[in-house]
């Protein structure tokens, strides 16, 4: 049985970003993938999603530009360029560039089977490691609806299925509030369906400042979406060739596909580790500071269930590569931004005003609007809109969150991310001098209401 530096299970953004660290530092080392190397990010998710929405974002931004006229959007050439995006679903080029690095590429699903010294079982095959990298991923969570396992695939879709559509559907319903149902609610509605969604939380984006949830709702009305909130689907049934949907408040919504985007849970069952002694959290993979799980054991990404973006995969990818090669990393998440690609583009990172009050800090928020203090806006759109909000410790003098809602947040979401993960001083930041005319001067204006 061969024996190995280290395994990665789970080709995804995290365990692609151990693996390329390990390999280059010339480590001997497997990858293991039970369907395609990338990940959910590659073909099913963040790439896909981000690439679909581009093409509608321009042609807002060319109808609100002076002199331009709103362009066409051809679905079939958009179609098009997200397929080539995705690799049409294929990955024989990532397994020969692993192979040609020097990487066993093992195809199929990886179970534990033993530890001291780890071993693995894929497909038939064993082998041992000094190092386990667990990156598994995470899954769509069902939630229980009456009547949903009547409906097939043609009907009921999660986000990877949206995600990779071929034709718009006429009429869609978005089931859940949070990032993949407000993205996939825009980029659906733009491209031309008639969206509803329906969002059992009180805001939609509930783990946001709820300011921004009502930003974020506003638009989608804009976009000409029906939002329901602190509303469930209560059961779906069969009509012809589309679907009735019953909400729990009373009415019911007919549509021809139900999307559900009712959040996602760590994969880590039927790896073999409870067997190997290993207690999950819930469905998470509990990691240390360092991600560790015991020695020689780690894990990455959304499977550890800390904060299931692609930055923070790969981050952990960092943090575990770093600890394998010998040099001690722990895992710091303080400055984590938080991104919807929407139109405008929602951010956030750190704290909201009510996270900081329950941990007892002496909070102090501003809110801005953009096109009341700044030119950007202006010099922008005919139509300028942007809102930034913070959330400062008075003691520490320092900010500890802050969100956003304009054109191009999530590039400049990043002033705060780096201001809230160092602790710079407010003072510093009120002496920093930003470039006119950006959306990043509207930081100067909000630190200064922060009065603090
Ligand atoms: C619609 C949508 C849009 C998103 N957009 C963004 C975005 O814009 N930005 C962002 O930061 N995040 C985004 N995310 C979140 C992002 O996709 C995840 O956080 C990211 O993919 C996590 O990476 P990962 O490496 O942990 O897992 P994954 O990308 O899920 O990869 C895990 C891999 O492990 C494999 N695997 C699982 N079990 C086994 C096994 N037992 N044996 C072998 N292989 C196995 C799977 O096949 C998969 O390829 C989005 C998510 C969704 C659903
Ligand atoms: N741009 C990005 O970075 C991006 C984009 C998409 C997804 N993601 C990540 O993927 C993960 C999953 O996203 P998500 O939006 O699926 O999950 P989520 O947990 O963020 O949101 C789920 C939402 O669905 C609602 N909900 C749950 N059950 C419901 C029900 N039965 N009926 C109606 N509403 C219901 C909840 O109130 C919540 O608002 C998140 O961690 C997110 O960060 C990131």
């Amino acid at each position: 049985m061969e024996h190995l530096d280290a395994v990665v299970v789970g080709m995804g953004p995290g365990g692609e970003t151990v693996a390329d660290r390990l390999l280059r530092a010339g480590r001997r080392v497997a990858v293991v993938e039970e369907n395609l190397i990338g990940g959910e990010c590659a073909y099913y998710a963040c790439i896909p999603t981000k690439t679909l929405l581009r093409s509608p974002e321009v042609r807002e931004e060319a109808a609100t530009a002076p002199g331009l006229d709103r362009p066409r959007l051809d679905w079939p050439e958009l179609r098009g360029h997200r397929d080539e995006m995705i690799r049409h679903l294929d990955d024989s080029a990532q397994e020969r560039g692993y192979r040609d690095r020097g990487a066993q590429v093992l195809r199929g699903r990886a179970r534990i089977a033993g530890r001291d010294p780890w071993r693995l079982e894929v497909a038939g095959r064993e082998c041992t490691a000094d190092h386990v990298v667990v990156a598994t991923g995470s899954e769509p969570v069902r939630p229980p609806i009456e009547g949903l396992d009547t409906l097939d695939a043609s009907t009921l879709w999660t986000s990877r299925e949206a995600a990779t559509l071929t034709d718009v559907p006429r009429r869609t319903l978005v089931v859940g509030g949070g990032a993949v149902a407000v993205e996939l609610a825009q980029l659906l509605a733009r491209t031309g369906s008639a969206v509803t969604v329906v969002q059992r939380g009180e805001h939609l984006v509930d783990r946001e400042e709820p300011r921004l949830g009502e930003l974020v709702a506003e638009q989608l009305a804009r976009d000409g979406v029906t939002v329901h909130l602190g509303t469930e689907v209560a059961s779906v049934e069969r009509e012809g060739s589309g679907v009735v949907a019953a909400l729990d408040s009373g009415g019911c919504v007919e549509t021809d596909v139900l999307v559900l985007a009712t959040g996602r849970r760590p994969r880590a069952d039927g790896l073999g580790l409870e067997e190997a002694g290993v207690e999950l959290e819930g469905a998470a993979l509990p990691v240390d500071r360092h991600c560790r799980v015991r020695p020689g054991l780690w894990g990455v990404g959304d499977v550890t269930g800390v904060s299931m973006f692609t930055h923070v995969a790969k981050y952990q990818g960092r943090v575990v590569a770093d600890n394998i090669l010998g040099a001690a990393h722990t895992a710091d998440y303080t400055g984590v931004p938080r991104v919807l690609f929407t139109f405008p583009e929602t951010a956030g990172v750190g704290l909201t005003a009510r996270q900081a009050q329950e941990r007892g800090i002496d909070t102090a928020t501003a809110e801005v609007d953009l096109p009341e203090v700044l030119a950007r806006p202006w010099t922008h759109s005919t139509d300028p809109r942007g809102t930034l909000g913070l959330v400062a410790d008075r003691d520490r003098g320092v900010l500890v969150g802050a969100w956003a809602f304009a054109p191009q947040a999530a590039e400049w979401i990043h002033t705060a991310a780096l201001a809230v993960r160092a602790g710079i001083p407010i003072r510093v930041l009120l002496d920093a001098i930003p470039q006119f005319p950006t959306f990043n001067e509207a930081y100067t204006v909000a630190l200064e209401q922060l009065g603090v």
